[in-house]
């Protein structure tokens, strides 16, 4: 548990100014107007506490596209659906390429390298979809439950854009199918996948809703167990190996947290034990990942002395 919450406010506050005002890279995503038009400017901290309290600094309260985070709460809930018959059809290396690359599932007959890029995501999203009669229903129920807050919204904006841009994600569900690793149709697995990419949620909230994951898989606010502690050690796992794409060796070398980014702008980062951190800054990295995102968290887990490898 983190202790002094007061302190760690007014760090969060500190870090998050002396951020803003650095001279920054990076670029908004912008394959989709939707996410083109947010301020690169936006800036946001929060840690959620495993007893379920909560602080944050600048943006945390304001929703933004979840984007690829939702990769994690799409496999939790394919693991609890299906259990180990995942792993028959989907891997656990890192790739070592980038999100959305084609090359290596053609190579690797159609089994994407793990659960957390782009073709992996969409494997997941089609266990989800012929698992469940209402597959979009289901997870945004998941994610209001785990936030513990009904008002989590689906950004349909955001939602239409990415069907009209689709055609890469298209490409690898396609390819998949081509070697039987996709049941359902492909629009079908498309309509679910964007659809949890356009969930909308705040720095606070996506901070309190993987706190099962810092807790063995129970939520520390209903009690709920959300996943075996089997199967939250293994997302964890997946996170530290694969959570920030072709940068996830580099993120375990300097800060060494299971860590999972979206092309919006977010970043959530799992300090078992302790909690769960969120920064948000849309300018991304050539690997798709925030830059102040990623510098708040590496600020942040030196100073607090963070890392699951001490
Ligand atoms: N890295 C990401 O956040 C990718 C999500 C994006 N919607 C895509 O499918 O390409």
């Amino acid at each position: 548990m983190f202790k002094d919450l007061a302190r760690l406010q007014a760090k969060l506050k500190a870090l998050v100014t002396e951020q803003e005002n650095l001279c920054q890279q990076g670029k908004v995503a912008d394959y989709i107007p939707a996410l083109a038009k947010v301020p690169a400017t936006k800036i946001a901290a929060c840690v959620a506490n495993i007893n379920g309290s909560s602080v944050g600094a600048g943006d945390y309260q304001e929703p933004f596209s979840i984007q690829s985070i939702s990769k994690v709460f799409g496999l939790v809930m394919a693991m609890n659906r299906i259990g180990d018959d995942l792993w028959q059809r989907v891997n656990m290396e890192p790739s070592g390429q980038p999100f959305n690359s084609i090359i290596q599932l053609e190579w690797e007959k159609g089994i994407p390298r793990n659960p957390v890029i782009n073709a992996g995501a969409l494997l997941v999203a089609d266990v989800l979809t012929s698992h469940f009669s209402t597959s979009k229903l289901a997870f945004l129920c998941f994610m209001r439950t785990l936030a513990h807050d009904d008002n989590i919204y689906i950004d349909q904006d955001v939602y239409q854009s990415e069907l009209e841009h689709g055609n890469r994600n298209a490409a690898l569900a396609y390819l998949m199918k081509s070697f039987g690793n996709i049941e359902a149709e492909i629009p079908a697995v498309l309509s679910h996948y964007f659809t949890q990419c356009a969930v909308a949620m705040s720095c606070e909230q996506l901070a309190k809703s993987l706190l099962f994951l810092a807790n063995k898989g129970v939520d520390p606010i209903s009690k709920q167990v959300i996943c075996t502690p089997r199967d939250a050690h293994r997302v964890n796992a997946i996170l530290s190996t694969s959570g920030m794409y072709d940068q996830s060796g580099e993120f375990a070398f300097s800060i060494g947290l299971p860590a999972k980014s979206g092309v919006g702008g977010g970043v959530v980062a799992i300090v078992p034990n302790y909690g769960v951190i969120c920064t948000w800054s849309p300018p991304l990295n050539s690997f798709g990942n925030s830059v102040i995102g990623t510098n708040l968290l590496a600020n942040l887990a030196q100073e607090l002395g963070l890392s699951i490898y001490h």
